[in-house]
């Protein structure tokens, strides 16, 4: 399947798309034309298929097709910061399904989705409208539906009264959703140097899930194309947990990565003329980093690591920075499940990891819960 997008980024310049079978790969046109050695900004994403994890059976890790997506796990995590999952087992017909069933309730007239509301009696479970979400102190342009793994009173003490609570949305699909990050995440613990099993039992045998359905209005007809970026669909933000796999619209570029390693191949000081040559200076995050869209590929979820195994891995792995901006007429919709650490667990780097790094402990350490319910009495509008 060969797929190209043109991506309008800025007045002055077109992004390209290409993706093909195994990977994605941008380039940009005003560089094009400049430079003839097209390979030294040509970066790729890898799409990962990660159907060797789902069948095997976990006894035998020698299993070569294992090795090979761990091999291309590891460079994913330590190069793009963010990958393609393929080879999932979930039929592209669920996964339209979900998207389907989300649109149809955003499609609902406010009164009627507000009855599933959510507040703090609900332990931050249900529908919140439009701009109730705020990142980085900026009202967000999107609704949205949470469901976290459901907790009975008093079953995570004092720290778990927050989210204590039943969903308000059929929890289905997070059967499926989970089967499949619990495997990558085996893949992640071989790729890190460690046992399959390293995220079981007391760490994520019993994973703090979140699903979270959302939508995210499209720019209005009048105002078109050539409105500035400043509509956020979602600030930028880093995931809290393990790892995130969301199931996006088709044909509505909207999500966006930072990219933190690739780029080294650039001195800084060219990647800040090209930046400034294509009047990009605002999206920049910092000498390293340029926005990536995650352009939608059917069929495939896209997969980032959280908070959580940043600090596992040692910093080894990044939680990577994205954000959305819907800058399409249409209506997006996406659902992305977070597999996470038990609330309960404690998170300190690995062994394993601290002694990649000379012994060196390079993240501090985190109660899970702590770091969830930190966010979630912070998320939200008053
Ligand atoms: N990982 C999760 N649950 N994502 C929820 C949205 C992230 C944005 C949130 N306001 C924030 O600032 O984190
Ligand atoms: O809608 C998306 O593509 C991503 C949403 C996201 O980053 C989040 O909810 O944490
Ligand atoms: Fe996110």
């Amino acid at each position: 399947m060969i797929l190209l997008l043109l991506l309008p980024t800025t007045r002055s310049s077109v992004k390209f798309l290409v993706s093909c079978s195994n990977q994605v790969s941008y380039f940009n046109s005003s560089n094009l034309i400049e430079n003839s050695e097209m390979s030294s900004n040509f970066k790729s994403i890898p799409i990962i298929d990660v159907s060797p994890l789902l069948c095997n059976k976990w006894g035998d890790v020698e299993n070569e097709g294992v090795s090979e997506v761990v091999k291309q796990l590891d460079q994913a995590c330590k190069e793009a910061g963010f990958f393609y999952v393929k080879g999932h087992g979930i039929s592209d017909s669920l996964i339209k399904e979900v998207r389907d069933m989300t649109r149809k309730f955003f499609d609902l007239p406010y009164d009627e989705k507000v009855k599933i509301k959510m507040s703090s009696e609900t332990g931050f479970r249900g529908y919140q409208r439009i701009g109730e979400n705020v990142t980085q102190g900026k009202a967000d342009m999107h609704e949205a539906i949470d469901c976290y793994r459901e907790v009975k009173a008093g079953m995570y003490g004092d720290l778990g009264k927050a989210v204590e609570g039943f969903n308000k949305w059929p929890d289905s699909p997070s059967n499926f959703y989970s089967v499949v990050s619990e495997n990558i995440l085996r893949g992640l613990a071989l790729a890190l140097g460690g046992c399959p099993g390293e995220f079981e039992g007391e760490r994520a045998g019993d994973p703090f899930w979140v699903m979270r359905f959302i939508g995210y209005p499209g720019i209005s007809d009048a105002k078109g194309l050539e409105m500035p970026e400043n509509d956020i669909g979602c600030g930028a933000h880093t995931d809290y947990g393990l790892l995130t796999l969301v199931n996006q619209d088709d044909e509505i570029p909207a999500l966006q990565y930072v990219i933190t390693a690739c780029i080294t191949e650039f001195s800084a000081i060219i990647l800040k003329q090209f930046l400034v040559s294509i009047k990009c200076v605002s999206k920049v995050r910092n000498q390293a980093g340029e926005w990536i869209w995650a352009v939608p590929i059917p069929g495939t979820f896209v997969c980032n690591i959280g908070d959580m195994l940043k600090i596992w891995s040692n910093g080894l792995y990044e939680s990577t920075l994205h954000r959305v901006i819907n800058n399409s007429p249409k209506y997006r919709v996406s659902v992305a499940f977070f597999y996470e650490p038990n609330f309960d667990a404690v998170i300190e780097p690995l062994e394993f990891c601290k002694q990649k790094l000379g012994g060196i402990e390079k993240c501090e350490r985190a109660i899970y819960g702590e770091h969830l319910v930190r966010k979630v009495l912070t998320n939200f509008v008053a």
